[in-house]
Parts: C-alpha cells; sequence; structure tokens
C-alpha cells in the first residue's frame, strides 16, 4: 500500500488492454478529467500487461483493490490483445476461487465492433466474472462499437459513470453541482464561407459529421479543405459568454439571492452579434471565461431577478430570441431583459420555446454529450440566422 492510500485518499485503478491504442486514449482521458473531478482520490492508469509479472501477484493485488474500471478491446473470434492475454487465461481458466473480490467495486468499458461475431467478447466475459466473484457493478458494463461510433459509446458511459463516482468519491460537503473539474475551455468557432467560392456545396447549412462525438479532440468540422476561404471567423463562445456572462464585478457577487445592487449587462447594439472583423481569443479572457464557469458551477441557481439585461438594438429576430431565450434562461432568473429595437415580431413573442435548453455546463467548457451536441447545433444555427444569410454557405463549428 502506498503512502497517498496510508493518508486516507480512495484509489482508483484504471486498467486498459488495446492493441490499436483506442483503449488507452479513452483510459487516459477518462483518468485526465476523473483527476480534475476528485482532488482528494488518486487514479492509476494500468496497462494490465504490467500488472503482475507472476499470475500468482493478479491475486495478490486484485484483492487490494477496492474500485477499478477496465477498458478492454476485444480481436480475432473474441480473443484478448496481446497485452491482455496472460490476464485473460488467468481470469478465465484458473481455479475456482469463490467470491474472493467482495470488496472491490468496478465498472467495464468494452472496446469491439458489431461486425466481428464475438462482439465485445471479452470485455463481457471479465464483467461477467468479476461478479460472479463478488465484485459489485457501480455502473453496467459500456459495449463500445466501433462500427457505429465507439466515441459516443464511450461518452454515453461516462455520463452513467459520474454519478456514481460522484457518490464514491467526493467528500460529504460536496455536491455534483460544484464539481471542480478545470477542463480548458474548447473554443466555439463559427466559420462563414461565401457561397460562390465553394460551389460544390449545398446552399442549406450542413453539418458533415452527423452523430460523432464532438469535443476539443473531435472537432465537428466541415471545411477541412476549404481552410484557405475562410473569410470571417466568429468566436461563438465569446457571444454565448457574452449573452450568460456578468461583467467582471458580478463574479464577486454570490448569487443565492437576488442581489440588491441590480447590476445591468448592457451591450451596445451589435456587440453581441460580432458581425466585423475577426474575434480572436485572448488568453485573459478565456481565463476569466473559465474562472466565471467554476464560479457558476458553485451555484445551483443563478439569480439575477435583481438584475437587468439589455440586448436591444442588437438585431435579434424571433429565431434569435429562442437561442436567446435558450441561453439565458438555464439556472438563470431575469428581472429584466430588454429587447426593444430588435425585430422579434409576433413569433418571437410567444413564450412556446421548443428548443431543448443547454446548460451552463455546455456552453462554457465540457465536452458536450451527445444528447445534447443537436441542441448545440440548433443555436449555432440560431445564431447565425441573425446574419445576413446570403453571406452563409458553410459552417465550420470547432468545439
Ligand atoms: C483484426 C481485428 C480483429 C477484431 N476482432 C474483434 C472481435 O472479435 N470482436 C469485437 O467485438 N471486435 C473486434 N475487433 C474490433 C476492435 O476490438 C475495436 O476496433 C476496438 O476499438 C479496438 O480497440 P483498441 O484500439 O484499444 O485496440 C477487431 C479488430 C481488428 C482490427
Amino acid at each position: 500500500m502506498d503512502t497517498e492510500e496510508d493518508q486516507g485518499k480512495k484509489k482508483v485503478t484504471i486498467f486498459f488492454r488495446t492493441q490499436t491504442r483506442t483503449a488507452e486514449r479513452f483510459t487516459k482521458a477518462l483518468a485526465e478529467e476523473a483527476k480534475a473531478r476528485y482532488p482528494n482520490a488518486i487514479f492509476k492508469v494500468m496497462d494490465i500487461d504490467e500488472y503482475a509479472t507472476e499470475d500468482d501477484e493478479y491475486e495478490e493485488n486484485l484483492k487490494k483493490e477496492s474500485l477499478a474500471l477496465f477498458f478492454l478491446a476485444t480481436y480475432g473470434d473474441g480473443k484478448p490483445t496481446d497485452n491482455a492475454a496472460r490476464f485473460y487465461k488467468w481470469f478465465t481458466e484458473g481455479k475456482q476461487r469463490g467470491t474472493w473480490l467482495e470488496n472491490l467495486q468496478f465498472g467495464v468499458f468494452s472496446l469491439g465492433n458489431q461486425q466481428y461475431e464475438h462482439f465485445n467478447k471479452v470485455a463481457v466475459v471479465v464483467d461477467e466474472l468479476l461478479y460472479e466473484q463478488g465484485a459489485k457493478h457501480i455502473v453496467q458494463v459500456g459495449l463500445g462499437d466501433d462500427d457505429q461510433g465507439i466515441e459516443d459509446d464511450f461518452s454515453a458511459w461516462r455520463e452513467l459513470l459520474w454519478p456514481e463516482l460522484d457518490k464514491l468519491l467526493q467528500d460529504e460537503n460536496e455536491t455534483g453541482a460544484s464539481t471542480p473539474y478545470t477542463a480548458a475551455i474548447p473554443e466555439y468557432r463559427v466559420v462563414f464561407v461565401k457561397l460562390e467560392e465553394v460551389p460544390y456545396l449545398d446552399k442549406s447549412l450542413n453539418f458533415a459529421n452527423g452523430h460523432a462525438i464532438h469535443d476539443i479532440q473531435h472537432p465537428c468540422s466541415y471545411s477541412d479543405g476549404i481552410a484557405n476561404l475562410l473569410l470571417q471567423h466568429t468566436v461563438l463562445w465569446k457571444v454565448v459568454g457574452k449573452l450568460i456572462m456578468p461583467k467582471p464585478k458580478g463574479l464577486t457577487s454570490e448569487i443565492k439571492k437576488a442581489p440588491s445592487s441590480g447590476l445591468k449587462w448592457s451591450f451596445s447594439p451589435g456587440t453581441n452579434l460580432l458581425s466585423g472583423g475577426a474575434a480572436k481569443l485572448e488568453k485573459e479572457s478565456r481565463q476569466k471565461l473559465n474562472e466565471f464557469s467554476k464560479k457558476l458551477r458553485t451555484f445551483r441557481s443563478v439569480d439575477l431577478s435583481a438584475e437587468e439585461v439589455d440586448f436591444s438594438g442588437n438585431g435579434i429576430t424571433a429565431v434569435g430570441l429562442k437561442a436567446l431565450y435558450g441561453v439565458l434562461q438555464t439556472n438563470t432568473m431575469l428581472k429584466t431583459l430588454n429587447l426593444s429595437g430588435n425585430n422579434i415580431g409576433d413569433e418571437g413573442a410567444k413564450e412556446n420555446v421548443d428548443i431543448k435548453i443547454l446548460t451552463n455546463d455546455d456552453v462554457l467548457g465540457d465536452a458536450i454529450p451527445y444528447d445534447q451536441q443537436d441542441a448545440m447545433r440548433h443555436l449555432c444555427y440560431q445564431f447565425l440566422d441573425l446574419m445576413p444569410p446570403t453571406e452563409v454557405a458553410a459552417i465550420t463549428l470547432e468545439f
């Protein structure tokens, strides 16, 4: 047992076995995020082949584990990867061991491809055997399918995992809302391309990446081949940030009740549309946004009911209003929202806003879960509806 455990820190071992490194990549991504979420726990990433030099050591070492995650890939005819063959043989063919793993809580994410007959066999077998031998699931086995979008599968499984880890690893006075995840804020960049310069594109706005997961590592990019055609760059997160972010002064007040300051967010006409020139992402503003993001997460809700938010004269249309509504509604109660001087019309005045609402977390930085990506796209469309439509032929969203 190492020193950190002696100091009472909970330890999580994340095992992987991989051939073409997908499992290793997922393992490391998860460990990275988990370390930020749970600073009081220790996460160890372990190639399963290096876990024991002799077979006997598997048993000896596994007995000491209390929380473990497994990322296991399956290869030809349901065989383990090369680096897992020894462990798999030992675990599946060994002696009857009874329920010797009662102290272990575990989760398995499997990597496979449904085109193969023995889809995800290795992980499923290990998952069953761990359970049979007394270990307890913290989450059901995640079946990653390389044929359909394994990133999505991983993302979905990870979203099931966090609440369970919250229960096990968060200190009693911490809550899910205050999870101190400090990942870098992605840039939401919208790129406009003139139609006549990209004649092969459909005039309607299109996102080529379909349902793939998009985050910093996997940007949704429509214009890989047309980077030289980019005429205008807009940093959309900055727009969104402006919509939901008070001036830094606002950060200092603990907004649990309506503040009496009557802070007013005011944007001069056109400033939240960023219609001219490229908006460069400055390090300082990124930091501020990050800080604000962290601050927001410490509140269950942000009450701006004493505040005034002024978007007058910003060229906001009915669809733009829906987007605005979606952003502002989340965690936010407003006293006044000034939309005078915008071309909203009757349609926009209806209260029936049916777009899916993004959370501040989504807007401010975390990888965007699969089920919210459509909403993110939708929001981007709606922002784009605020722009002159004839100019826009293609969009690149880089999350
Ligand atoms: C030669 C080969 C054989 C495979 N055999 C299987 C299989 O039997 N069952 C399965 O579910 N997936 C199978 N797969 C798919 C891999 O498990 C899948 O691509 C996985 O994501 C690889 O993970 P890794 O990059 O961590 O090695 C096979 C892939 C290759 C290239």
